[in-house]
C-alpha cells in the first residue's frame, strides 16, 4: 500500500528545490520572491476560503472544501520551505505533542510564576 503522505513529502522536496534555485516560470518562485509578506498574504486568503467552504453542503461542497484545504496546505508548505524547514520537522513537533491534551498543555502554561 502506498504511503498516504508521500505526495506531501514529494511536494516538500520540490518546494525546497524551488527555494534553492528559484526557476523562472514557477508560481512558487513568484511567491518566494515576494517573501514572507506575499506568502503570508496568500495563506490568510486561502485560510479564509477554506473556512468559507467548511459549511458548504453536499458532495460538491465537500469536494470544494478539500480543494481549498489543498490550497492552504500548499501555501503553508511554501512558507516552510522558504524558511528552510522540512515537513518532517513539523511532524516531529506533532509527535512530541502526541497524547497531551491541548487543555492540559494550556493549564501547564498558566501556572503562577512561583511554581
Ligand atoms: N500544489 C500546488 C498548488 N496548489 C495551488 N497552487 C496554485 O496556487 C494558486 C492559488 O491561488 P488562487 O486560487 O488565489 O489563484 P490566483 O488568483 O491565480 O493566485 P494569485 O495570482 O492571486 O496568487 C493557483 O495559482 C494554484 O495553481 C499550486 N501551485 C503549485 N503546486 C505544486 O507545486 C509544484 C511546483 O509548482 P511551481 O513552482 O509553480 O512549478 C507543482 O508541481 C504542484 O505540485
Amino acid at each position: 500500500m502506498s504511503e498516504p503522505l508521500q505526495p506531501i513529502r514529494r511536494l516538500m522536496q520540490t518546494l525546497a528545490e524551488r527555494a534553492e534555485t528559484r526557476p523562472a516560470g514557477s508560481y512558487t518562485t513568484k511567491l518566494m520572491d515576494g517573501g514572507t509578506e506575499k506568502i503570508g498574504r496568500k495563506i490568510l486568503e486561502e485560510a479564509r476560503e477554506l473556512i468559507e467552504a467548511a459549511d458548504e453542503p453536499g458532495d460538491a461542497g465537500r469536494e470544494h472544501f478539500i480543494y481549498e484545504a489543498g490550497d492552504l496546505i500548499y501555501h503553508t508548505l511554501v512558507l516552510l520551505a522558504y524558511r528552510g524547514v522540512d515537513i518532517n520537522e513539523v511532524a516531529d513537533e506533532l509527535a512530541r505533542r502526541e497524547g497531551t491534551s491541548g487543555l492540559v498543555e494550556k493549564a501547564s502554561r498558566n501556572l503562577p510564576e512561583s511554581q
